[in-house]
């Protein structure tokens, strides 16, 4: 029912985003420090009754600067917390297809991959066999050293060309247009200027043909674009403010840590533009 969640919004008709809650199982999240990991906070249920339409599960950090997480321990993290994702609708955010594996037949509804499906040979022919949605998100080089030194000709074209490609080959794997969401990847290999770019031509994304997901929650984004030093656990307005202008341009999927707060402010923002 994901699906149907996904083609309910359309862009610019008033339609409200889809809220993704955030629930990172990994000891090095920069967030929110892990504390699910330690069995801490970060509740799937919390999130839901938040207002969380969807969970989106990660248990390997693809932070800036983080190095990659083994197949046995990301299983391992994903593990201990499946019992807590009983009767919720959640993605999990892996580039590893035995993941995707796993988190389906534990109840997964949709696959989120950072890598569009290209960090893992078997990733492609696994969704395409599941009939799962996927979310492909835009990324240049790993995330241990994609920040060093980002560049682009023209970052709007090439991210645009570089997720169109993708859903060309998603297509020629069988998996419908119908499945597929597109994300530019804010902090994937992008300079703050990147980012801004992106930010600002999100609707030229729309040309996809697919519903569009954006990622901007407490990244160092929002401390480029405040202009000063912003430590990641004040963020919140910022990222409420990034959240918004992607409601604006249309986005139809908004993956946060803050979901309360950021479904009051959808609230508020669709009470100013409801018909
Ligand atoms: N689709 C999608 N998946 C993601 N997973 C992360 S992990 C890094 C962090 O939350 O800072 N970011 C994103 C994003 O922007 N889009």
């Amino acid at each position: 029912d994901v699906r149907e969640r996904l083609t309910a919004v359309r862009p610019g008709y008033g339609g409200r985003p889809l809220v993704m809650g955030i629930l990172n199982v990994t000891p090095d999240s920069f967030s929110d420090g892990g504390q699910y990991f330690e069995g801490g906070g970060g509740d799937p249920a919390a999130l839901v009754t938040a207002g969380a339409d969807i969970v989106d599960v990660g248990a390997e950090s693809t932070r800036p600067g983080a190095a990659a997480v083994a197949l046995e321990e990301e299983l391992r993290r994903l593990g201990s917390v499946l019992p807590a994702l009983a009767g919720v609708r959640w993605s999990v955010d892996t580039r590893k297809a035995a993941v995707m594996a796993a988190a389906l037949d534990a109840g997964a509804g949709m696959i989120n991959d950072v890598s569009a499906l290209t960090h893992d040979p078997a990733a492609m022919a696994l969704v395409a066999a599941r009939g799962c949605p996927v979310v492909l998100m835009h990324h240049q080089g790993e995330p241990a050293t994609m920040q060093v030194a980002p560049a682009y000709d023209d970052v709007l074209l090439e991210v645009f060309d570089w997720l169109a490609a993708r859903i060309d080959a998603c297509l020629a794997a069988g998996i419908g247009r119908e499945r597929i969401v597109a994300d530019v990847g804010i902090g994937f290999g992008k300079s703050l200027h990147h980012n801004r770019a992106l930010l600002r031509g999100l609707a030229l994304f729309h040309a996809l043909g697919v519903p569009l997901l954006l990622g901007a929650s407490r990244k160092r984004v929002i401390e480029g674009l405040a202009g000063r030093a912003v430590p990641v656990g004040a963020r919140l307005p910022g990222s409420l403010a990034v959240a918004l202008h992607g409601a604006a341009h249309g986005v139809q999927i908004l993956r946060v840590h803050d979901v309360a707060e950021t479904v009051q402010a959808l609230a508020v923002w669709r009470g100013i533009e409801a018909a």
